[in-house]
């Protein structure tokens, strides 16, 4: 199968965002060997899954320049692919580790690290063009994993369905235009683990149903 071009990427200097740029330039200042640019994607574009995380964690994603790697979200994530079969090797928190992910593609709604990790309303729409260049180059692409709400709002902005059509709940999943499933999930962040928001059988549900959902032909049931 012959694959679409790559997507579009940000460059590495991306001046879409003001404030993401200003702190992008105070982390290379201060943390020079970190990675301190928009985090690119990662996995394989033949894939039928879309994991969608919210934004790259300072420590994490924009320290190590793979998403979810080098923090405490990337724990559950990661474990929950392994066990699903959707990646391969072992996650050791850096992009060296030789996990390879199988069965899945994974991004983020923005791409740079915002500050007290959160994207502003701004920021999601001025990322959003990226977002929508992934979705059209994974031509097998059947679901969409999103983690927590600011992704699952992202995601609906690229096909113009306004969120108060499809509300965001957890383990819920919604049609989009063109066939494509959207599975909501609550974020695998350090706060919803620990306060037991989002337990390890909670995401895992989720995980198993989207994969057997993804395994099966288009129409069938
Ligand atoms: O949403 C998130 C959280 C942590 N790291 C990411 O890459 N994305």
């Amino acid at each position: 199968m012959t694959l679409p071009a790559e997507p579009a990427q940000p460059p590495p200097d991306c001046p879409l965002c003001p404030r993401l740029a200003a702190l992008r330039q105070a982390n290379r200042a201060a943390f020079p060997d970190w990675h301190n640019a928009p985090v690119p994607s990662w996995g394989p574009r033949d894939a039928r899954i879309l994991v969608l995380g919210m934004a790259p964690g300072q420590r994490g994603a924009n320290r190590t320049g793979r998403p979810f790697t080098g923090d405490h979200a990337g724990r559950l994530l990661y474990a929950t692919l392994l066990r699903f079969g959707l990646a391969e090797g072992t996650y050791e928190e850096r992009p060296d580790d030789g996990l390879v992910l199988t069965g899945c593609r994974v991004t983020n709604a923005v791409r740079c690290v915002p500050p007290a990790n959160l994207p502003e309303p701004a920021e999601i729409r001025a990322c959003n063009g990226f977002l929508a260049g992934e979705l059209a180059a994974m031509p097998n692409l059947r679901v969409v994993l999103a983690l927590g709400v600011l992704a699952h709002n992202a995601l609906l902005r690229v096909f113009g369905v306004p969120a108060a059509r499809l509300k965001f709940a957890h383990g819920a999943l919604h049609d989009l235009p063109g066939g494509l499933r959207l599975a909501d999930s609550y974020h695998v962040s350090r706060y919803n683990t620990s306060t037991r928001k989002l337990t390890t059988e909670m995401f895992e549900a989720v995980v198993s149903d989207l994969v057997g959902l993804a395994s099966r032909e288009p129409g069938g049931t």
